[in-house]
């Protein structure tokens, strides 16, 4: 039996702002399970990034419920969040000039102490994560010289050495050529299969969702809305006339 891992009531979400603020979604209603991997879809600007962000604990909602596997997010402590949601977030600069190895040790911060030495099992849990993304060879190179889908591993295997039960990607396959979109793509459904993770990415890639997704997840201005993959690769043939 597979576990509510995410909860969404009247969920809404945007920019607070001095005097106002600026509602991106409103009235977002929304169970996601374990075990599955969650694409959402929706034309530029109309709100993924803002609510995986709001359901990272990087932005505040504006209103509504967020429950996070069974607790509401704002009851959890910084840390204890990052043992439930692991982030991979589009580009992070100033860690470029780190080994791949020091990179997904980072997936440990929230279970080393406070001088950050790695124990034996943290140790274990960051060569697991390497084997699992299959990025052994690539170990002792610097993330600055990798090219966009190997370091999109290596930002994957961070979050998996953070042995979080949920992972929450904002657009993984951005950038990738279309054999690295679907390496990273069936990376991230065998993970959320064989690991019982909960996935949730955002992605423009329509045609690798609807192959790959458990659960596709259409954002528009009246709210979000699961859609069937079935009828949508249907729509989409009508719509190539093929
Ligand atoms: N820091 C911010 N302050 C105020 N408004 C913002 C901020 N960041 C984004 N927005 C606005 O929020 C809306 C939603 O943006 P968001 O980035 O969530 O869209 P998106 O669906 O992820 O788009 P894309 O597919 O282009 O990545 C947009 O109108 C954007 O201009």
């Amino acid at each position: 039996m597979e576990k509510e891992m995410i909860l969404l009531k009247k969920l809404s979400i945007g920019y607070r702002q001095k005097t106002d603020s600026r509602k991106v979604l409103k009235d977002i209603n929304l169970s996601i399970f374990s075990g599955e991997l969650v694409c959402l879809l929706g034309p530029n600007g109309i709100g993924k990034s803002t609510l995986l962000r709001t359901l990272s604990g990087l932005l505040p909602k504006l209103s509504g419920t967020i429950m996070i596997n069974g607790r509401a997010l704002e009851e959890y402590s910084e840390k204890e969040l990052s043992k439930q949601v692991g982030v991979v977030l589009t580009d992070h600069p100033q860690l470029r000039n780190m080994r791949v190895e020091e990179l997904v040790a980072l997936g440990r911060a929230p279970y080393t102490n406070f001088f950050g030495g790695l124990s034996s099992e943290d140790k274990v849990f960051v060569d697991e994560a390497i084997s699992l993304v299959g990025i052994d060879k690539l170990r002792g190179r610097m993330i600055r010289e990798l090219s966009d889908g190997e370091r999109q591993k290596v930002m994957i295997a961070r979050a998996l050495a953070q042995q979080t039960p949920v992972i929450i990607l904002d657009e993984p396959t951005a950038f990738l050529d279309f054999p690295s979109k679907v390496e990273v793509m069936k990376l991230l459904r065998n993970l959320a299969h064989d690991m019982h993770k909960t996935i949730l990415l955002s992605t423009h890639d329509l045609d690798l969702a609807v192959r790959l997704a458990d659960t596709l997840l259409q954002v528009a201005d009246s709210g979000i809305q699961k859609v069937d993959c079935q009828q949508v690769e249907k729509e989409m043939s009508l719509l190539l006339d093929i």
